[in-house]
């Protein structure tokens, strides 16, 4: 028999991924799916498990390590998901962003998956950014006025818009900033997970306003360490780290390491439902609270008001945060974790969802705040996002023991 046609819709963030996929499978566009058999590989299909696994405590899908979705990386839950979604034997399968987080090994694992598949399964994937269509896909299709229409796959994407951000960074008073010397210091850092070594004698050492970028394979640990340096990770007290020049272990408390760290990543809008608004969204990074409790002083307005102005978004502070776009969303995330000047900015896998478009913008504001503020910037990505300059890279080499950490650059 022969297949129906592998197609790609190559669309921007703009779009409602839910309604795109209703509209594939309803046949609504195309009817050669009708009576086949589908499965979907999406971001809510994967927020969907982990919530059963919560609620039911009981493992649907299952990952190659036997952890559980919510404590495996995002590699592992793909790839946990893929084979899942395989065991029901799909006609078609529908890809949302599959490669969003995967490092190299385990995308080109994940693409030669799919490459074979293909020969006996239709693949139908739904992509924000250009370089991941599958080469096997001669179908492109883009949306105008809500309708596929077919483009080549030599789609030429914006060519980048000139400096969306021109307002200079609001600056902190002199008196509010602190110098910490090292900011950060792990030294000799070992740790296991269940006897599972993951981390391996790391000594990594961040000072005052460097930009660094942390990268590894996918469960190389990167979010333990992060854990680690935000204070999160209970085995901080086993290990020999100096964050903003306290000891771990010396009686500090996890707000005295928190208040010097504005953190974002994309896991912080899934299961996000509140209706604040923009201003009061960038606000609350004073608190460190999702949603306001007590009303913010004027110097604390009148700072996430310039942060508006540096986003072009002033007009809209009143417009609630969950009815933006989701790269103006993380436009937001940013400013709120950077409103208190935090000497530490985190961000882990910022760009991950995010079109073409949008990931040009969010690295272009990045690399502002990297060249305009005092503030240390770790970068934690798998993608090389060519806007982004971090000053320096460590990288993590998974071995047996643990993975082994390097400063590459
Ligand atoms: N609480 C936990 N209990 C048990 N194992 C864990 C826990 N947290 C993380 N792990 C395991 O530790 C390893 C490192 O995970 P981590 O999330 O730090 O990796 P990563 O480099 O950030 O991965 P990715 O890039 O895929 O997000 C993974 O194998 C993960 O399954």
């Amino acid at each position: 028999m022969l297949l129906p046609k592998h197609k790609a819709y190559y669309i921007s963030n703009k779009e409602d991924k839910k309604k795109l996929i209703k509209s594939i499978t309803s046949g609504i566009w195309f009817d050669d799916l009708n009576h086949l058999n589908g499965a979907i590989f999406s971001e809510s299909a994967l927020n969907f498990f982990i919530e059963e696994e919560i609620r039911h405590e009981h493992f649907n899908v299952q990952t190659s390590t036997k952890n559980s979705l919510k404590n495996s990386s995002e590699g592992e839950r793909k790839r946990a998901l893929l084979n899942h979604i395989l065991q029901s034997n799909p006609d078609y399968i529908v890809l949302e962003n599959a490669f969003d987080c995967l490092d190299i090994e385990s995308l080109s694992k994940i693409e030669s998956t799919l490459n074979k598949l293909s020969e006996t399964t239709i693949i139908i994937q739904i992509a924000t950014r250009k370089r991941d269509i599958l080469s096997f896909i001669n179908d492109v299709y883009i949306l105008e006025n809500g309708q596929p229409k077919l483009c080549s796959t030599s789609l030429e994407i914006g060519k980048p818009t000139g400096k969306n951000f021109t307002q200079d960074l609001p600056q902190p008073y002199e008196s509010e900033w602190k110098t910490f010397s090292p900011l950060i210091k792990l030294n000799n850092v070992s740790l296991s997970y269940r006897e599972r070594p993951i981390l391996d004698a790391i000594s990594w050492e961040i000072k005052p306003g460097e930009f660094w970028q942390l990268i590894g394979p996918n469960g190389s640990g990167k979010s333990t360490i992060l854990s680690l340096i935000s204070g999160d990770n209970p085995k901080g007290y086993m290990v020999d780290m100096t964050l903003f020049e306290m000891k771990k272990g010396s009686g500090e408390t996890v707000w005295d390491i928190k208040k010097n760290i504005g953190f974002y990543t994309s896991e912080m809008l899934r299961g996000f439902k509140r209706r604040d608004t923009v201003e009061s969204m960038i606000i609350s990074g004073f608190v460190d609270s999702i949603g306001l409790y007590s009303f913010p002083t004027d110097r604390q307005i009148s700072i996430a008001h310039k942060w508006l102005e540096v986003l072009n978004m002033f007009d809209i502070k009143d417009k609630s945060f969950q009815f933006l776009s989701n790269g103006h969303k993380r436009l937001v995330l940013i400013a709120r974790a950077m409103v208190k000047h935090p000497p530490l900015l985190i961000l882990d896998e910022p760009t991950n969802g995010l079109d073409d478009a949008d990931a040009k913008l969010f690295s272009e504001l990045v690399n502002k705040i990297a060249q305009e503020s005092n503030t240390a910037i770790i970068y934690v990505s798998h993608r090389k996002e060519e806007y982004i300059t971090p000053d320096f890279i460590y990288e993590l080499f998974p071995s047996e023991t643990g993975s082994i950490g390097k400063q590459i650059t």
